[in-house]
């Protein structure tokens, strides 16, 4: 048993329309959360004899409210922490004290946009009872009684008439009769309520239009008693009553006449017997033997509550106007005075003692009891790591899920990228040869010797079909899991917010959890990365071989045309000339775009290919790095040519799902080559078998006729300076026909094809040359054998070499070619025999001769007379 004081509050109501017409002067107000003042309006400043009196009192409450304060903000100060005590067996009342149209009414019931305290509370009990439903059984009855004119009304129930009081065994006050209703849930309670409401008497005065003509007493008993039977068991019994007093009223500010002012009677009656009875309480029993609580039915009923076993919550309330300062006086002395009021509470309990027959009940009650705290035990992984949520464990689980599932489908999506590529490449190397078709007078199967034939690439073109298809079907997977990831991912976010608010233990054990998820999302994403390079890189290989294989039959073009110029001692043009030195320097500046670039990127790269590829080998790592940078200095020279307008004088560069193609040059391009184009890479070369040849490289062969050839991948063609031309159409003049000993080969209609796969070129004469080839063409040209030269024919030298072989070329040509020959066209005609100062070159004596074995099928050859 404990000794509690009965806590007071007191509310300032704002001032009404009455009030200010009446011209009413604010005399109370609350100075702090404690302290309310009020002004004696009457005392008059001119009176000598009453100067010195202090007009303003000061009261101190345990809360004090001003005409701001909320519904919510009065009963969060007033009775929410009295919920608990309630539930946990304790008597708690609440009553609203004050003179008529003080409020209340408004504080207790309240509005239905702004609720009162009654059903404040009620919710908040009966959330609370909801809370722990899984362990203790409640059972909450309720009843509503009106103390009108001293008579005892049921609201719930108004039928059964006057009610009575009666004492029991225990010395209890009890209303005779009155309905006790079993509420279980906060609807019904509400329902009740408004429906007891509706019964009370209300009656309009001239202080207050909506005037309480009775108390209002509204109790609720809850019962609890744990789910788990034992022999004996305690039920808790906390009682709650929340009072609506009727206010007290002087007959000449209501102007009551009749029935009201009984009515008013009787209410100052009850009223004043209960500021008696807190008068005595408030003296203590030290000075006050008896307290008189009989002379009213409000006080006989209260005696508990005032006096006895309950956690008390005095709400008085005044109005500020100057109007109503005696009322507002006389209720602040009394609610003051309640702050004295000791009470001595305890909880009620009862102990229940079940039959021996209830045992077995009991028995498998406390079984059940067992069996649920073992699982809960279970779930704990020990008693310093709380049991991780399993909503927590379900999330991280999906999480992982997912994101295995959009990393395997970033892998499968990326290898069908690669295939379509090559079966893309495949499709357009074929595609291409067709159209040449068109174009050449060559016999279809001599020109095209593709490693596919038709049915393969309509396999092909079926099976790229099917390739983008399922691309499209992963593209539309990996939204949808993104869509579930993002949900995930917001989950876990919120998740991580309300672990703030959990305990410091637990918080620690969750984070460990989630490092461990991380872990395992971290070496999963490694494993995936690592794949995804190799992937990646087999890719770039593809890209790098195909590009460095383009590159290669320009320097093999080049090298091949600078030997057929010098064996004819052909001099460049001028134009031609001043064209290469641009070249050279705008080659120089792309050279030096290109360093930085490596500078700047380079690194990244390397770290980024070491930790994911998992070298160990440092110095492999670099030969790999260098190697991966030459091939893209080459990559970037041939696209980049043509944005500085090679493709007019170069062979043109057209990239197609990473395939290369030249185009027909038209004019002699020397171009020195530097050690900035590297040698190319045999892995790469031999890595993309099922890539075809370049076009380009493919009509090597026919420039020059006789001699076999084959362009090696390992030649390396650093610090060697080329004239670099490739005819677009090779054509015999008519006049040599027959016996020019020279073979005309259609360059562009020349497959290599037939290289690849091992297949010997055919060499066709090209049959029927157009006139404008026939008049753009320079016969019988003879290149001199190439002895003992580097190969190397410098920018410089090209002019001298043009006037000091001017004469010599002039008289090796036919009359009938000199005006042909006089630089007035930009391609080049590739004699089948070449003649070195005048004399024939023997077959065999080409430098490219020990390449490789090329059989032509069937040369057109024609002698020269
Ligand atoms: N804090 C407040 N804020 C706004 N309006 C209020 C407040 N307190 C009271 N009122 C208004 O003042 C009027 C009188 O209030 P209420 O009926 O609650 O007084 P009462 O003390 O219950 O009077 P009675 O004793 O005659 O029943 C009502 O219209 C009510 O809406």
């Amino acid at each position: 048993m404990t000794y509690c004081t009965s806590e007071v509050a007191l509310r300032v109501r704002p001032m009404n329309h009455e009030e200010f017409k009446m011209g009413a002067k604010v005399t109370a107000r609350t100075v702090d959360s404690n302290l309310v003042v009020i002004l004696d309006p009457t005392v008059d400043p001119d009176d000598i004899l009453r100067a010195n009196r202090s007009r303003e009192k000061q009261y101190i409450f345990d809360y004090a409210f001003d005409q701001m304060a909320t519904q919510d903000e009065v009963y969060e100060a007033t009775m929410k922490r009295f919920v608990c005590d309630i539930l946990s067996g304790f008597n708690v009342t609440v009553f609203a004290y004050g003179p008529t149209g003080a409020g209340k009414t408004y504080t207790m019931l309240g509005t239905p946009n702004s609720p009162g305290i009654m059903v404040l509370t009620l919710n908040d009990l009966f959330f609370k009872m909801k809370a722990t439903e899984n362990d203790v059984i409640y059972s909450v009855t309720m009843s509503y009684m009106e103390i009108y004119n001293e008579m005892i009304r049921d609201l719930l129930d108004p039928k059964r008439g006057i009610l009575e009081l009666r004492e029991d065994v225990n010395g209890e006050t009890v209303v005779a009769g009155l309905s006790e209703i079993e509420a279980t849930s906060t609807v019904q309670v509400m329902d009740l309520l408004s429906k007891g409401n509706m019964c009370r008497t209300c009656e309009p005065t001239a202080a207050n239009k909506t005037s309480s003509r009775s108390h209002a007493i509204l109790k609720v008993v809850v019962r609890s008693r744990s789910r788990v039977m034992d022999v004996s068991q305690d039920i808790h019994i906390g009682c709650l009553f929340m009072v609506d007093l009727a206010g007290s009223e002087r007959a000449s500010v209501t102007k009551n006449r009749g029935k009201r002012m009984v009515e008013g009677a009787h209410i100052n009656r009850s009223l004043l017997a209960l500021g008696n009875v807190i008068n005595a309480l408030a003296a203590g029993h030290d000075k006050v033997s008896y307290v008189n609580f009989r002379d009213s039915k409000l006080t006989r009923i209260l005696k508990d509550s005032l006096g006895g076993n309950a956690k008390t919550v005095m709400i008085a309330h005044i109005s500020p106007a100057s109007t109503s300062f005696e009322e507002s006086r006389n209720t602040l002395k009394y609610a003051a005075r309640s702050r004295n009021i000791k009470t001595k509470i305890h909880q009620n309990v009862l102990e229940v003692h079940y039959h021996v027959l209830q045992y077995n009940d009991i028995i498998t009650q406390l079984k059940y009891k067992i069996a649920t705290l073992q699982d809960k035990v279970k779930h704990c992984h020990c008693s310093r790591k709380p049991m991780v949520p399993h909503e927590l464990k379900m999330l991280l689980s999906d999480h992982l899920e997912i994101q295995q599932s959009l990393s395997s489908i970033n892998l499968h999506s990326l290898q069908n990228t690669i295939d379509a590529m090559k079966l893309s490449s495949v499709i357009s190397e074929y595609d291409f040869s067709i159209t040449s078709v068109g174009r050449t007078s060559l016999d279809a199967d001599a020109k095209f010797h593709c490693l596919c034939d038709g049915k393969d690439i309509s396999q092909a073109r079926v099976e790229l079909a099917t390739l983008n298809k399922k691309g499209m079907e992963m593209e539309g997977c990996k939204r949808e899991l993104k869509k579930q990831l993002a949900v995930l991912d917001a989950q876990l976010v919120k998740f991580k917010e309300n672990m703030k608010s959990m305990p410091v233990q637990y918080q620690q054990h969750l984070q460990y959890v989630l490092t461990g998820h991380h872990l395992q999302h971290l070496k999963l994403n490694h494993e995936l990365d690592t794949e995804l390079l190799s992937m990646k890189q087999v890719m770039y290989n593809d890209v790098i071989a195909e590009l460095q294989r383009h590159s290669s039959s320009a320097f093999q073009l080049a090298e091949r045309q600078s030997l057929l110029l010098k064996e004819n001692n052909i001099s460049v043009p001028e134009e031609l000339c001043d064209k290469l030195q641009d070249l050279k320097i705008k080659k120089k500046v792309l050279d030096q775009q290109m360093e930085s670039n490596h500078q700047r990127f380079g690194s990244d790269e390397k770290t980024a290919l070491m930790r994911h590829s998992g070298y160990t080998d440092l110095t492999e790592t670099e030969r790999d790095f260098s190697r991966a940078r030459s091939n893209l200095s080459v990559c970037d020279v041939a696209l980049k040519t043509e944005s500085i307008g090679l493709p007019s004088i170069l062979p043109q560069s057209t990239t197609s799902l990473g395939r290369t193609r030249w185009a027909d040059p038209e004019i002699q391009v020397p171009v020195e080559i530097t050690s900035s184009f590297p040698a190319l890479s045999p892995v790469n070369l031999s890595n993309s078998k099922s890539l075809p040849l370049p076009r380009s490289v493919h009509s090597l062969p026919a420039l020059i006729p006789g001699n076999q050839l084959h362009p090696s991948p390992h030649d390396d063609f650093s610090n060697k300076t080329v004239l670099l031309s490739v005819p677009r159409v090779l054509t015999k003049q008519k006049n040599n026909e027959k016996n020019d000993d020279t073979t005309f080969v259609d360059v562009e209609s020349t497959s290599m094809s037939s290289l690849s796969t091992g297949k010997s070129q055919t060499l066709t004469k090209a049959s029927k040359p157009s006139a404008q080839n026939y008049k753009r063409g320079i016969q019988n040209q003879h290149c001199a054998k190439l002895k003992g030269s580097k190969g190397v024919i410098p920018h410089d030298s090209t002019k001298q070499l043009k006037v000091k072989n001017a004469q010599k070329r002039t008289s090796l040509l036919p009359a009938s070619h000199q005006r042909a020959r006089l630089g007035q066209s930009k391609s080049v005609l590739v004699p089948h025999k070449v003649v070195a100062d005048g004399k024939k070159l023997q077959h065999g004596t080409s430098p490219y001769r020990s390449l490789v074995s090329l059989k032509p099928k069937k040369s057109v050859t024609s002698q020269r007379k």
